[in-house]
């Protein structure tokens, strides 16, 4: 049996990814365990607990910031938790860990590390996170989605293979319905501020204007009542489905003419695996503005309109969904560049990578042969 340990978690854009490697795996072979190591702050405990998927939790302070007291901060804060990650990696037997970032990664994978064994990382965005940052020069794999990451990664490591995405995430050519248009609001795992006050008037407008357009609204769970009641309040609760949170992001997309979204990685991919159109507002507070770099990717390959923030007022959506609702065959151009990008395999060759990593290393320890991952440059922690 092999052991594969897929630390990290926090919000969707990083528990769907860890979900997707994980069933890969398994998929791969009857051979593999899986397990999961998050923290008892994040998405994860319900997502992975739904599920009934191996988790454990490990208590870690959260990093916070960037620059070199981020740094610091977090290097501090790892290394509390060392010796409970090695313990974890030991009792479960491990052959390789999988980080994606986030509280859990940088800890687990440093622990599986001192322990000579390898390990590797996944960033899905354009912008390498504060924790899979600090691993880059232990990593045996680095795995990207966007080519300007591999600056400042150790090349040899760097395997271009996409985001992983959950099964269901497949092309869905797309095709306009005559005198029908659907649009989807995403928000992202937690629903978008910007998009629960701004869009539900604009479509107002649109639908003034004559437009026939039908809506579900993803709001976030903090914030589906308010968004529900500002489309009761312009009468336009007809015809609109107000939702917290969408189980099945793959089937509302392939119902979808017209995404309206956030610019986080996995969104982002998703709309490319199955290839629908978008209007795109990044998050203009995410970590070195990679939501807007993610956009802009796909906005320059033809897949999307970018609003930043500022820009995305009730006005410029209503200007702007109005265009998409009136130019069909732009739609289907759109959704056909946002496809070019799609790599619904994605969570299948990091499996197949990692797995072979795991393997590798398993077989050169098994006969003996001393490698550099066996130095390990960590030293065990006391009081293990
Ligand atoms: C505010 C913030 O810090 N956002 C970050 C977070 O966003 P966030 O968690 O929103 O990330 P993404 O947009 O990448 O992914 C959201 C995931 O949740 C799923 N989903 C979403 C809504 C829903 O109702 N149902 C559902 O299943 C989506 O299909 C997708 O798989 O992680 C991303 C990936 O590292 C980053 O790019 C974002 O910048």
């Amino acid at each position: 049996m092999t052991t594969i340990v897929i630390a990290g978690g926090g919000t969707g854009g990083h528990v769907f990814p860890m979900i997707a490697v994980g069933d890969a795996l398994r998929a791969l072979s009857s051979d593999v365990q899986v397990v999961y190591v998050g923290t008892a702050r994040g998405l994860e405990v319900q997502l992975m607990g739904r599920r009934g998927d191996d988790l454990r939790l490990l208590d870690i302070l959260p990093l916070r910031g960037g620059g070199a007291r981020g740094f610091a901060r977090g290097t501090v804060a790892a290394m509390r938790v060392l010796p409970e990650a090695r313990k974890l990696i030991r009792s479960l037997g491990a052959s390789a860990v999988l980080s994606l970032g986030g509280y859990a990664g940088g800890p687990v994978a440093l622990a599986a590390r001192s322990l000579g064994l390898p390990i590797a990382i996944l960033e899905p965005n354009s912008v390498l996170g504060l924790s899979n940052k600090l691993l880059i020069p232990l990593v045996d794999r680095s795995y990207i989605n966007f080519p300007e990451t591999a600056r400042g990664l150790l090349p040899w490591t760097v395997r271009r293979l996409g985001v992983p995405l959950r099964r269901s995430m497949e092309r869905a050519p797309y095709q306009p319905r005559e005198g029908k248009v659907s649009l989807l609001v995403l928000g992202g795992s937690q629903g978008a501020a910007a998009l629960n006050a701004a869009v539900p008037l604009a479509i107002a407008c649109c639908r003034q204007a004559g437009l026939s357009l039908d809506v579900v609204h993803q709001t976030g769970k903090a914030s589906e009542e308010k968004v529900r009641t500002l489309y009761a309040q312009h009468g336009q609760d007809e015809r609109t489905l107000v939702t917290a949170f969408i189980d099945d992001v793959a089937a509302a997309l392939k119902a979808a003419d017209i995404v309206v979204a956030r610019s986080g990685a996995s969104t982002l991919a998703e709309l490319c695996a199955v290839g629908r159109p978008s209007i795109l507002v990044p998050y203009p507070h995410a970590a070195d503005d990679h939501q807007m770099k993610n956009a802009r990717s796909l906005e320059r390959a033809g897949g999307a309109i970018v609003l930043p923030q500022q820009d995305a007022s009730e006005e410029r959506l209503t200007e702007t969904i109005t265009s998409l609702v009136m130019d069909a065959p732009r739609r289907v151009q759109m959704a056909s560049a946002a496809a070019s990008f799609g790599r619904p395999d994605a969570a299948a060759r990091v499996a197949a990578d990692l797995l072979a990593l795991a393997h590798e290393t398993a077989g050169r320890r098994a006969s003996g042969s001393s490698t550099a991952r066996d130095e390990s440059p960590i030293p065990p922690s006391a009081g293990e």
